[in-house]
């Protein structure tokens, strides 16, 4: 396959030593399911990025999960696993943790969450199906395994708001999800400070949910090529409404790297390094 015409993967593909690719987890590289434990790495997405990242600047995972969970998460029997790709670096905690060279940088967690740990339960107690994830810097309500999810979701909004006020904490929105977790950080500030961390000269961004809506606008906002791609669903559509290319879910996300991989290999092939 051929990479889709944009200007910012033309840009990628002409100085890829400037390129700073980004990727969400869950829903990027990670097929969405029921149980956030169970949602194992794309089995291709480590070979693809190993064979990516030594072509380009960067390459970048910023998630809300710990980086040590989208680690182990990233494990491929017989591998390469996710922790092998070359340089990969990991923005957890939507920019808070930071997991490079087999190190994890984190700060305190924040008070509020033993305040959130308390009453989350008895919130969504009344609500059968609905489930508490515990990341130690934040806490998540999911909504996937309730007979009407969406409906389960809207009914925890408000609660929750008032629960995450009361504990100085911040509501970050997702895939029939409401996670309260620290104020001050999202990814769209994660990675604008890794591009400049990197002297990036483009960026590419995947993402799939509303906490990548901002990963989106940093893009927009670097004064540099750059393409935002969502990797689409039909349960969030304000990514795909903002993004320059769709592409089909997971596999459609290793169908474009892999794609960027080759496009990256003629022109290396050809001399034009
Ligand atoms: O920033 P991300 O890497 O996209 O992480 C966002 C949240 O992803 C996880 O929840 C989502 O994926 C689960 C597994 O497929 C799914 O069951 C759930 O419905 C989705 O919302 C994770 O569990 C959350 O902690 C992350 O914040």
């Amino acid at each position: 396959m051929t990479l889709p015409a944009h200007p910012g993967l033309d840009a990628i593909v002409a100085d890829p030593a400037g390129a700073v690719i980004g990727l969400d987890y869950d829903g990027t590289l990670s097929p969405i399911v029921a149980d956030p434990a169970a949602a194992r790495v794309h089995p291709a997405v480590p070979g693809v990025l190993a064979a990516l990242a030594p072509l380009v600047r960067a390459v970048v995972v910023v998630t809300g999960r710990p980086p040590l969970t989208a680690i182990g998460l990233g494990e491929v029997p017989g591998g390469p696993s996710l922790g092998d790709v070359p340089g990969l670096v990991i923005l957890g905690h939507y920019g808070l943790e930071r997991w490079e060279d087999g190190r994890v940088t984190a700060p305190p967690p924040p008070p509020g969450l033993d305040l959130v740990r308390a009453r989350l339960p008895v919130i969504a107690a009344g609500l059968a199906g609905a489930w508490i994830e515990d990341k130690g810097h934040a806490v998540a309500v999911h909504t996937r395994r309730c007979a009407d999810p969406a409906a389960a979701l809207e009914a925890l909004r408000e609660p929750v708001a008032a629960l995450a006020a009361e504990a100085g904490l911040a509501v970050e929105p997702g895939r029939m999800v409401l996670e309260l977790r620290p104020a001050g950080m999202d990814k769209g500030q994660a990675l604008s400070a890794f591009l400049a961390e990197r002297g990036a000269r483009s960026v590419m961004f995947v993402g799939d949910d509303l906490g990548d809506l901002a990963a989106f606008a940093a893009v927009e906002e670097a004064g540099l090529p750059g393409v935002r791609v969502c990797s689409g669903s039909t349960e969030v559509t304000a990514l795909a409404e903002r993004a320059d290319l769709v592409v089909d879910g997971p596999d459609g996300v290793v169908a474009l790297l892999g794609d960027l991989v080759e496009s990256l290999g003629k022109r290396s092939a050809s001399g034009q390094v």
